[in-house]
């Protein structure tokens, strides 16, 4: 039988919080991932290194596609996500005053 609207409003309520605390999670995870990224971009400006890797971009984005679909999670989206993590990461990196090339 169906559920009653109390039971739905009540399943809702827990998605929700389920929904909450994974949001939760993922602002810590990015923000440690930002941490990571920060002390990368420090290095790179200090040895002139380029802010992006194409390479190691590719090698991440077959890995999160393969991760996805095995989580049931759309690669497309997954691939998105990379991208516009990554965007905003080499954003940074060019922000970190750099050595002139001798
Ligand atoms: O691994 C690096 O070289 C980084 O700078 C980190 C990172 C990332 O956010 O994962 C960002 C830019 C690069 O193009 C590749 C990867």
């Amino acid at each position: 039988m169906a559920e009653s609207q109390d039971e739905a409003r009540q399943e809702l309520l827990a998605m929700r919080k389920t929904i909450d605390n994974i949001d939760a999670a993922m602002i810590h995870m990015l923000a440690e991932r930002f941490r990571c990224t920060q002390r990368v971009g420090a290095l790179k400006a200090k040895h002139a290194m380029p802010p992006a890797d194409p390479k190691r971009e590719e090698q991440q984005v077959a890995r999160l596609r393969d991760l996805a679909k095995v989580a049931d999670l759309d690669p497309e989206f997954a691939e998105k996500y990379l991208a516009f993590v990554i965007r905003e990461v080499i954003r940074h990196h060019e922000a970190f005053p750099r050595a002139p090339k001798a």
